[in-house]
Protein backbone atom coordinates (compact mmCIF):
# COMPACT_ATOMS: atom_id res chain seq x y z
CA UNK A 1 0.00 0.00 0.00
CA UNK A 2 1.32 3.27 -0.94
CA UNK A 3 1.52 5.73 1.10
CA UNK A 4 0.48 9.26 0.26
CA UNK A 5 3.76 12.51 0.48
CA UNK A 6 3.29 16.02 -0.52
CA UNK A 7 4.96 14.78 -3.77
CA UNK A 8 1.61 13.99 -4.85
CA UNK A 9 0.76 17.87 -4.75
CA UNK A 10 3.13 18.84 -7.01
CA UNK A 11 2.31 15.92 -9.41
CA UNK A 12 -1.03 17.03 -9.91
CA UNK A 13 -1.45 20.94 -9.07
CA UNK A 14 -0.31 22.32 -12.73
CA UNK A 15 0.36 26.08 -12.85
CA UNK A 16 -2.21 28.09 -14.32
CA UNK A 17 -1.68 29.47 -18.09
CA UNK A 18 -2.14 32.94 -18.71
CA UNK A 19 -4.02 32.06 -22.01
CA UNK A 20 -6.65 30.31 -20.06
CA UNK A 21 -10.48 30.99 -18.53
CA UNK A 22 -12.79 29.51 -15.89
CA UNK A 23 -14.23 26.71 -18.71
CA UNK A 24 -10.49 25.41 -18.97
CA UNK A 25 -10.77 24.88 -14.87
CA UNK A 26 -14.27 22.47 -15.12
CA UNK A 27 -17.96 23.18 -14.58
CA UNK A 28 -19.01 21.37 -11.39
CA UNK A 29 -22.44 20.78 -9.86
CA UNK A 30 -22.89 20.51 -6.58
CA UNK A 31 -25.93 18.22 -5.99
CA UNK A 32 -27.54 18.04 -1.77
CA UNK A 33 -28.19 20.24 1.31
CA UNK A 34 -32.43 19.54 2.39
CA UNK A 35 -34.13 21.85 5.02
CA UNK A 36 -32.10 20.39 8.10
CA UNK A 37 -28.81 20.06 6.24
CA UNK A 38 -28.22 23.04 4.42
CA UNK A 39 -24.73 23.60 5.85
CA UNK A 40 -23.71 20.27 4.52
CA UNK A 41 -24.10 21.76 1.07
CA UNK A 42 -22.71 24.91 1.66
CA UNK A 43 -19.16 23.45 3.14
CA UNK A 44 -18.89 21.12 -0.14
CA UNK A 45 -19.28 24.20 -1.99
CA UNK A 46 -16.86 26.08 0.32
CA UNK A 47 -14.43 23.29 -0.36
CA UNK A 48 -14.74 23.58 -4.27
CA UNK A 49 -14.46 27.11 -4.56
CA UNK A 50 -11.29 27.32 -2.26
CA UNK A 51 -9.63 24.24 -4.73
CA UNK A 52 -10.31 26.06 -7.65
CA UNK A 53 -13.02 24.72 -9.20
CA UNK A 54 -13.49 26.92 -12.51
CA UNK A 55 -17.51 27.40 -12.52
CA UNK A 56 -19.36 25.93 -9.40
CA UNK A 57 -23.44 25.49 -9.41
CA UNK A 58 -25.41 23.87 -6.71
CA UNK A 59 -28.49 22.30 -7.09
CA UNK A 60 -30.11 22.54 -3.56
CA UNK A 61 -33.50 23.12 -1.26
CA UNK A 62 -34.71 26.81 -2.35
CA UNK A 63 -34.26 27.38 1.85
CA UNK A 64 -30.69 27.12 1.17
CA UNK A 65 -30.65 30.01 -1.48
CA UNK A 66 -29.40 33.15 0.97
CA UNK A 67 -27.68 31.44 3.06
CA UNK A 68 -25.67 29.77 -0.05
CA UNK A 69 -25.27 33.07 -1.74
CA UNK A 70 -24.35 35.08 1.11
CA UNK A 71 -21.31 32.87 2.21
CA UNK A 72 -20.17 32.15 -1.43
CA UNK A 73 -21.60 34.24 -4.18
CA UNK A 74 -19.13 32.66 -6.23
CA UNK A 75 -21.71 29.36 -6.49
CA UNK A 76 -24.86 29.61 -9.16
CA UNK A 77 -28.04 28.07 -7.43
CA UNK A 78 -30.47 25.90 -9.24
CA UNK A 79 -34.00 25.04 -6.66
CA UNK A 80 -33.34 20.65 -7.58
CA UNK A 81 -37.00 20.70 -7.79
CA UNK A 82 -36.58 23.03 -11.18
CA UNK A 83 -37.47 21.34 -14.52
CA UNK A 84 -34.17 22.38 -16.02
CA UNK A 85 -31.99 20.13 -13.68
CA UNK A 86 -31.52 17.76 -15.90
CA UNK A 87 -30.35 19.94 -18.82
CA UNK A 88 -28.13 21.63 -16.03
CA UNK A 89 -26.43 18.25 -14.92
CA UNK A 90 -25.91 17.25 -18.72
CA UNK A 91 -23.80 20.36 -19.35
CA UNK A 92 -21.43 19.89 -16.17
CA UNK A 93 -17.66 18.28 -16.41
CA UNK A 94 -18.15 16.93 -12.67
CA UNK A 95 -21.35 16.12 -10.57
CA UNK A 96 -20.68 15.96 -6.60
CA UNK A 97 -23.56 14.23 -4.63
CA UNK A 98 -24.78 13.51 -1.48
CA UNK A 99 -23.79 16.22 1.48
CA UNK A 100 -27.10 16.83 3.16
CA UNK A 101 -29.28 15.65 0.17
CA UNK A 102 -31.12 13.25 2.50
CA UNK A 103 -32.89 10.11 2.04
CA UNK A 104 -36.40 11.13 1.38
CA UNK A 105 -38.54 10.88 -1.51
CA UNK A 106 -37.46 14.25 -2.86
CA UNK A 107 -33.56 12.81 -2.05
CA UNK A 108 -34.69 9.88 -4.29
CA UNK A 109 -36.27 11.95 -6.77
CA UNK A 110 -33.18 13.80 -7.37
CA UNK A 111 -30.95 10.77 -7.69
CA UNK A 112 -33.11 9.21 -9.88
CA UNK A 113 -32.74 12.23 -12.55
CA UNK A 114 -28.79 12.02 -11.84
CA UNK A 115 -28.71 8.58 -12.53
CA UNK A 116 -30.68 8.36 -16.00
CA UNK A 117 -28.86 11.86 -17.36
CA UNK A 118 -25.05 11.63 -16.52
CA UNK A 119 -23.02 11.00 -19.60
CA UNK A 120 -19.79 9.05 -20.70
CA UNK A 121 -17.86 12.17 -20.47
CA UNK A 122 -19.09 12.90 -17.36
CA UNK A 123 -17.53 12.52 -13.42
CA UNK A 124 -19.94 11.83 -10.51
CA UNK A 125 -18.78 11.65 -6.83
CA UNK A 126 -21.07 10.12 -4.52
CA UNK A 127 -20.81 11.12 -1.06
CA UNK A 128 -23.00 10.74 2.24
CA UNK A 129 -26.65 10.69 1.66
CA UNK A 130 -26.30 9.49 -1.86
CA UNK A 131 -24.35 6.39 -0.65
CA UNK A 132 -27.38 5.87 1.54
CA UNK A 133 -29.29 5.51 -1.18
CA UNK A 134 -27.36 3.84 -3.50
CA UNK A 135 -27.05 1.20 -0.35
CA UNK A 136 -31.07 0.55 -0.57
CA UNK A 137 -31.56 0.87 -4.65
CA UNK A 138 -28.50 -0.11 -6.83
CA UNK A 139 -30.57 1.09 -9.66
CA UNK A 140 -29.44 5.03 -8.44
CA UNK A 141 -25.93 4.36 -9.42
CA UNK A 142 -25.47 6.49 -12.45
CA UNK A 143 -25.29 4.08 -15.62
CA UNK A 144 -22.64 6.35 -17.63
CA UNK A 145 -19.87 8.63 -16.86
CA UNK A 146 -16.73 7.73 -14.39
CA UNK A 147 -17.54 7.45 -10.76
CA UNK A 148 -15.73 8.38 -6.74
CA UNK A 149 -17.15 6.68 -4.34
CA UNK A 150 -16.59 8.59 -0.65
CA UNK A 151 -17.87 6.51 2.06
CA UNK A 152 -17.05 6.70 5.86
CA UNK A 153 -16.74 3.43 7.85
CA UNK A 154 -20.59 2.74 8.63
CA UNK A 155 -21.64 4.53 5.30
CA UNK A 156 -19.24 1.64 3.35
CA UNK A 157 -20.60 -0.96 6.16
CA UNK A 158 -24.68 -0.21 4.84
CA UNK A 159 -22.98 0.21 0.90
CA UNK A 160 -20.74 -3.53 0.93
CA UNK A 161 -22.18 -5.38 4.05
CA UNK A 162 -18.80 -5.07 5.68
CA UNK A 163 -18.93 -4.25 9.21
CA UNK A 164 -16.47 -2.37 10.35
CA UNK A 165 -14.24 -4.51 11.80
CA UNK A 166 -13.66 -6.83 8.68
CA UNK A 167 -13.27 -3.97 6.48
CA UNK A 168 -9.41 -5.17 5.02
CA UNK A 169 -8.12 -4.24 1.98
CA UNK A 170 -9.22 -7.67 0.61
CA UNK A 171 -12.72 -7.40 1.70
CA UNK A 172 -12.81 -3.52 0.43
CA UNK A 173 -11.26 -4.56 -2.90
CA UNK A 174 -13.77 -7.82 -3.17
CA UNK A 175 -16.73 -5.53 -2.33
CA UNK A 176 -15.96 -2.74 -4.64
CA UNK A 177 -15.44 -4.85 -7.66
CA UNK A 178 -18.69 -6.67 -6.98
CA UNK A 179 -20.44 -3.44 -6.47
CA UNK A 180 -19.20 -1.56 -9.63
CA UNK A 181 -17.58 -4.44 -11.83
CA UNK A 182 -16.68 -2.85 -15.61
CA UNK A 183 -17.02 0.71 -14.18
CA UNK A 184 -14.34 2.95 -14.13
CA UNK A 185 -14.82 3.98 -10.65
CA UNK A 186 -12.44 4.84 -7.53
CA UNK A 187 -12.74 4.32 -3.64
CA UNK A 188 -12.08 6.90 -0.82
CA UNK A 189 -12.46 4.97 2.36
CA UNK A 190 -12.88 7.75 4.74
CA UNK A 191 -11.49 7.61 8.20
CA UNK A 192 -8.64 8.90 10.37
CA UNK A 193 -6.29 6.64 7.62
CA UNK A 194 -8.31 6.84 4.58
CA UNK A 195 -7.45 4.23 2.05
CA UNK A 196 -8.22 4.82 -1.74
CA UNK A 197 -8.40 2.23 -4.45
CA UNK A 198 -9.24 1.72 -7.88
CA UNK A 199 -10.20 -1.66 -9.84
CA UNK A 200 -7.01 -1.44 -11.24
CA UNK A 201 -5.16 -2.66 -8.52
CA UNK A 202 -3.71 0.80 -7.30
CA UNK A 203 -4.12 1.55 -3.26
CA UNK A 204 -3.15 4.29 -1.46
CA UNK A 205 -2.99 5.18 2.21
CA UNK A 206 -3.22 8.91 3.70
CA UNK A 207 -0.97 8.84 6.55
CA UNK A 208 -1.75 12.61 7.26
CA UNK A 209 -4.88 14.19 9.06
CA UNK A 210 -5.87 14.57 13.00
CA UNK A 211 -8.71 14.00 15.05
CA UNK A 212 -9.27 17.94 15.46
CA UNK A 213 -11.28 17.05 11.96
CA UNK A 214 -13.45 14.80 13.75
CA UNK A 215 -16.32 17.35 13.04
CA UNK A 216 -19.57 17.26 11.25
CA UNK A 217 -18.86 18.60 7.81
CA UNK A 218 -15.46 17.84 7.26
CA UNK A 219 -16.71 15.03 4.93
CA UNK A 220 -18.91 17.10 2.74
CA UNK A 221 -15.85 19.89 2.48
CA UNK A 222 -13.35 16.53 0.82
CA UNK A 223 -16.34 16.07 -1.83
CA UNK A 224 -16.27 19.68 -2.36
CA UNK A 225 -12.44 19.53 -2.96
CA UNK A 226 -12.11 16.18 -4.91
CA UNK A 227 -15.21 17.21 -7.30
CA UNK A 228 -12.90 20.50 -8.06
CA UNK A 229 -9.89 18.91 -8.55
CA UNK A 230 -10.98 16.17 -10.84
CA UNK A 231 -12.63 19.20 -13.05
CA UNK A 232 -9.29 21.32 -12.58
CA UNK A 233 -6.96 18.28 -12.93
CA UNK A 234 -8.88 15.01 -14.37
CA UNK A 235 -10.06 12.20 -13.18
CA UNK A 236 -7.32 10.07 -12.37
CA UNK A 237 -6.23 7.98 -9.15
CA UNK A 238 -3.30 10.52 -9.03
CA UNK A 239 -5.46 13.54 -8.54
CA UNK A 240 -8.12 11.92 -6.23
CA UNK A 241 -4.85 10.99 -3.44
CA UNK A 242 -3.95 14.63 -4.11
CA UNK A 243 -7.73 16.31 -3.02
CA UNK A 244 -7.50 13.81 0.00
CA UNK A 245 -4.03 14.73 1.06
CA UNK A 246 -4.41 18.01 0.61
CA UNK A 247 -7.54 18.34 2.52
CA UNK A 248 -5.59 16.67 5.55
CA UNK A 249 -2.60 18.87 5.18
CA UNK A 250 -4.66 21.84 5.33
CA UNK A 251 -6.39 20.21 8.58
CA UNK A 252 -3.16 19.62 9.93
CA UNK A 253 -2.42 23.48 9.60
CA UNK A 254 -5.44 24.20 11.50
CA UNK A 255 -5.26 21.88 14.01
CA UNK A 256 -1.61 23.37 15.45
CA UNK A 257 -3.33 25.93 16.79
CA UNK A 258 -6.81 25.30 17.65
CA UNK A 259 -8.20 22.13 19.21
CA UNK A 260 -10.54 21.74 16.38
CA UNK A 261 -10.51 22.02 12.78
CA UNK A 262 -14.18 23.86 11.45
CA UNK A 263 -14.32 22.87 8.27
CA UNK A 264 -14.40 26.25 7.04
CA UNK A 265 -11.16 27.09 8.26
CA UNK A 266 -9.91 24.11 6.65
CA UNK A 267 -11.29 25.31 3.49
CA UNK A 268 -9.49 29.10 4.02
CA UNK A 269 -6.23 27.67 3.52
CA UNK A 270 -6.96 25.60 0.39
CA UNK A 271 -5.66 28.35 -2.20
CA UNK A 272 -2.22 29.41 0.03
CA UNK A 273 -1.50 25.71 -0.38
CA UNK A 274 -2.26 25.13 -3.90
CA UNK A 275 -0.08 27.87 -4.53
CA UNK A 276 2.42 26.64 -2.17
CA UNK A 277 2.74 23.06 -3.76
CA UNK A 278 1.83 23.66 -6.98
CA UNK A 279 4.80 21.98 -9.44
CA UNK A 280 6.14 25.30 -11.00
CA UNK A 281 5.95 27.39 -7.85
CA UNK A 282 7.49 24.91 -6.15
CA UNK A 283 10.71 25.16 -8.17
CA UNK A 284 11.04 29.19 -8.14
N1 LIG B 1 -24.06 20.70 8.89
C1 LIG B 1 -24.72 19.77 8.23
O1 LIG B 1 -25.73 20.02 7.57
C2 LIG B 1 -24.20 18.37 8.23
C3 LIG B 1 -24.92 17.40 7.56
N2 LIG B 1 -24.48 16.14 7.44
C4 LIG B 1 -25.28 15.24 6.58
O2 LIG B 1 -25.99 14.36 7.41
C5 LIG B 1 -26.35 13.20 6.65
C6 LIG B 1 -26.04 11.96 7.48
O3 LIG B 1 -24.61 11.74 7.52
P1 LIG B 1 -23.78 11.29 8.81
O4 LIG B 1 -22.43 10.92 8.34
O5 LIG B 1 -23.86 12.32 9.89
O6 LIG B 1 -24.57 10.06 9.43
P2 LIG B 1 -24.37 8.49 9.34
O7 LIG B 1 -25.44 7.90 10.16
O8 LIG B 1 -24.23 8.09 7.92
O9 LIG B 1 -22.96 8.17 10.00
C7 LIG B 1 -22.48 8.75 11.15
C8 LIG B 1 -22.18 7.72 12.24
O10 LIG B 1 -21.37 6.65 11.73
C9 LIG B 1 -20.46 6.23 12.72
N3 LIG B 1 -19.09 6.03 12.20
C10 LIG B 1 -18.33 4.91 12.35
N4 LIG B 1 -17.13 5.06 11.75
C11 LIG B 1 -17.12 6.29 11.22
C12 LIG B 1 -16.16 7.02 10.51
N5 LIG B 1 -14.96 6.52 10.18
N6 LIG B 1 -16.47 8.28 10.12
C13 LIG B 1 -17.68 8.81 10.40
N7 LIG B 1 -18.64 8.18 11.10
C14 LIG B 1 -18.36 6.91 11.51
C15 LIG B 1 -20.50 7.27 13.84
O11 LIG B 1 -21.12 6.65 14.94
C16 LIG B 1 -21.35 8.38 13.31
O12 LIG B 1 -22.19 8.93 14.29
C17 LIG B 1 -25.57 13.28 5.33
O13 LIG B 1 -26.39 13.78 4.31
C18 LIG B 1 -24.52 14.30 5.65
O14 LIG B 1 -24.02 14.99 4.50
C19 LIG B 1 -23.20 15.69 8.00
O15 LIG B 1 -22.26 15.78 6.96
C20 LIG B 1 -22.79 16.55 9.20
C21 LIG B 1 -22.92 18.03 8.93
N1 LIG C 1 -9.45 11.19 13.77
C1 LIG C 1 -9.30 11.59 12.50
N2 LIG C 1 -8.05 11.66 11.95
C2 LIG C 1 -7.89 12.05 10.68
N3 LIG C 1 -8.91 12.41 9.85
C3 LIG C 1 -10.16 12.36 10.33
C4 LIG C 1 -10.42 11.96 11.67
N4 LIG C 1 -11.76 12.00 11.88
C5 LIG C 1 -12.31 12.40 10.71
N5 LIG C 1 -11.36 12.62 9.80
C6 LIG C 1 -11.58 13.01 8.38
O1 LIG C 1 -12.71 13.88 8.31
C7 LIG C 1 -13.60 13.48 7.27
C8 LIG C 1 -14.93 13.01 7.88
O2 LIG C 1 -15.84 12.66 6.85
P1 LIG C 1 -17.37 12.37 7.17
O3 LIG C 1 -17.46 11.42 8.29
O4 LIG C 1 -18.01 12.04 5.88
O5 LIG C 1 -17.86 13.82 7.68
P2 LIG C 1 -19.20 14.66 7.40
O6 LIG C 1 -20.16 13.77 6.69
O7 LIG C 1 -19.68 15.06 8.76
O8 LIG C 1 -18.83 15.83 6.58
C9 LIG C 1 -12.87 12.38 6.50
O9 LIG C 1 -12.13 12.92 5.44
C10 LIG C 1 -11.94 11.78 7.56
O10 LIG C 1 -10.79 11.19 7.00
MG1 LIG D 1 -19.95 12.47 5.22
Amino acid sequence: MQELTADILSRVITPRKSHSHKGDYGRLLLIGGNENYGGAIIMATEGAINAGAGLTAVATHLINLTALHSRDPEAMFIDWRDQHLPELIRKMDVIVCGPGLGVNLQAKKVMNILATNVTEKQTVVLDASALDLISQDHQLIPAKGKLVLTPHQMEWQRLSGLRIPFQTDGANLAAFKDLLLGREAILVLKSNQTRIYDLFGHQAINPIGNPGMAIGGSGDTLAGIIGAFIAQFDYSFDTISAAVYLHSLAGDIVYKDNYVVKPTALSKRLPELMKKYCAKERKM
